[in-house]
Order: structure tokens, then sequence, then C-alpha cells
């Protein structure tokens, strides 16, 4: 196992057992490495296992074999016993998913739901306005709750109670596939910017290759719970050399795009 990068996954394997005692593989040995400040994509279609395997990441479920390890440190696949124990391993791994309707407290404020969360983490609250502001957040929104605010200013604020944590990994699950392109440019500005200021290292999961293209260096290729390819994500999104991430890339809607090429590339995927 190599010792260097912030974030190690090895052989992270998942199955989930199906009516009639067999199991559907969700993610199969599943390996990668992520830098300090480094970002990496993980892309795929829908049910290739990237949700699968960011939830992994952040303890939401459990491998069946695998390891991921955190400055070389192993993360217990348990959440441990204990109240430092267990911020201390919030602090390493964030996580912020599609819909931050459902995982924001409707009863507070913007501000109070940062500061609640530094206060958690023993930190000075007074930094919540701070946090809000790197995140474009201003006063009114501050004072405003989760209802109050648009899908994007969510999006925002759910990564700035991700930050008050002052993590080392973010891991974000089609964090803006439910935003407009214009918002989710911004957002993706946003998380850049973040990423330059902080260090902290992302890991995006995103079924949409444009995205992952702004925000990512290196970029994994899933297909039915296997990295098909990876590398570095110009030369990945530019150059495929695995007819899947062809496919992906016939697919997206663009200049010049003909959807009987996506249609030829599918038939010519070996099942
Ligand atoms: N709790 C579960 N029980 C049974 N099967 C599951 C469970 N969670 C995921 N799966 C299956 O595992 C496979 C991978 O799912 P996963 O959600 O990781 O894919 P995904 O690439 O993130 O897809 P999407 O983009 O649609 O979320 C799918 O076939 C899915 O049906």
């Amino acid at each position: 196992m190599t010792t260097d990068g912030l974030l190690q996954a090895e052989n992270l394997t998942k199955t989930y057992p199906l009516p009639g005692g067999e199991r559907h593989t969700a993610a199969e040995a599943v390996t990668f490495t992520v830098p300090r400040g480094g970002a990496l994509g993980i892309v795929g279609e829908s049910g290739s296992g990237k949700t699968t395997v960011a939830r992994m990441l952040v303890g939401l479920v459990r491998p069946d074999r695998g390891t991921i390890s955190v400055e070389g440190k192993p993360r217990e696949p348990r959440t441990p016993r204990g109240k430092a124990a267990r911020l201390a391993r919030a602090r390493e791994i964030q996580m912020v998913f599609q819909d931050p309707y459902i995982s924001l407290d409707p009863r507070l404020t913007a501000a109070q739901c940062v500061r609640t969360a530094l206060r958690l983490h023993d930190k000075d609250e007074s930094g919540a306005e701070a946090l809000l502001d790197q995140v474009g957040l201003g006063t009114r929104e501050a004072g405003a709750r989760p209802r109050e605010l648009s899908g994007g200013q969510r999006q925002r604020l759910a990564i700035a109670r991700s930050l008050a944590v002052d993590p080392r990994i973010l891991v974000l699950d089609e964090a803006v596939a439910a935003l407009d392109v214009s918002i989710q440019a911004q957002i993706l500005k946003l998380l850049d910017e973040i990423r330059g200021e902080t260090g902290v290292a992302l890991v995006f999961v995103s079924h949409d290759l444009a995205v992952v293209r702004h925000v990512t260096d290196e970029v994994l290729v899933m297909r039915r719970g296997r990295v098909v390819e990876r590398g570095p994500t110009d030369g990945v999104l530019t150059a495929p050399e695995d007819p899947y991430t062809k496919l992906l890339l016939a697919s997206v809607p663009g200049e010049n795009w003909d959807p009987a090429n996506a249609a030829r590339a599918r038939a010519a995927l070996p099942t």
C-alpha cells in the first residue's frame, strides 16, 4: 500500500443482498489516492457505484472489504465512541449532499446553523459570519432559515457548515446537480477558491463530466462498480481510452453533438 497522499482508498468493495440470496456488487476493489489539497472526480452513469464509494468514505456505508486511510491512518469502519474521537473523525472528512434541504435543520437560521457546527467543534462561534461571507452569504441570508434561501444559497450554507469543522477532505455527492447551470458555475468557482484558500481536498462525485472538468485534477470513471479508466481529468476527458468513457463523452450534448454517436458507442460497449 502506498503511504503518500492525504486520502487513500484501497480495494473498497460493497455488495448488497438481492432477493433470492445473491448479492449485487455496487463497488468492487475501488482504489485511489487524493493528495493534500487535491481534487478527484468520480464519474459514471446512474447506478455505477459513485454514491456507494462516497458513502463509504464518510462512514455512512460500511465496506465489505477494503480500507480508507487519512494521512496514513486507517479510519475505523464504525463511528468511534466518545465525543473527542467522533469530532476528530468528522474533521477528517465532511460530506455535502445533493439536496442540502434534507440535511439542514429547518429551525435554524444560516448563522445559527454555522454557529452550532463551530460550537460542537469547540471553535469560536464569532467565526460564523466570516464563514458565511467566504461562501458568499451576506447579512440578510445569515438571518434566513433554509426555506427562505434559494437552492444555490442552501448549498452555499451546507458548504459553510462543512467548512466550520475545518475538514481535511470534502466529499461532494452530486452537490451541484440540482442547481441551474449559472448557479452551478458559481458554486464550482467557490469550491475552487475554497480549495485554494484552505487546502481542503475535494472528492467530487458527479454524473456530469462538464462539472468534473471544472473542479478536479484527476478523475476515476466507474462502470458497474468498477473503475474502468483513471488519470488526469483533462487527459481522460479529452482523449479517453475506455469505450465507456467515450460513451459518456459522446452522450454530453454540445456543439456538433449527434445522439446517434452516443447510441453507436453504447451498442459497441462490452456487456
Ligand atoms: N442500500 C442499497 N441496497 C441495495 N442496493 C443498493 C443500495 N444502494 C445502492 N444500491 C445499488 O448499488 C448500485 C450502485 O448504486 P449507487 O447509488 O452507488 O450508484 P450511483 O452511481 O451513485 O448512481 P446515482 O447517480 O443514480 O446515485 C446500484 O445498482 C444500486 O441499485
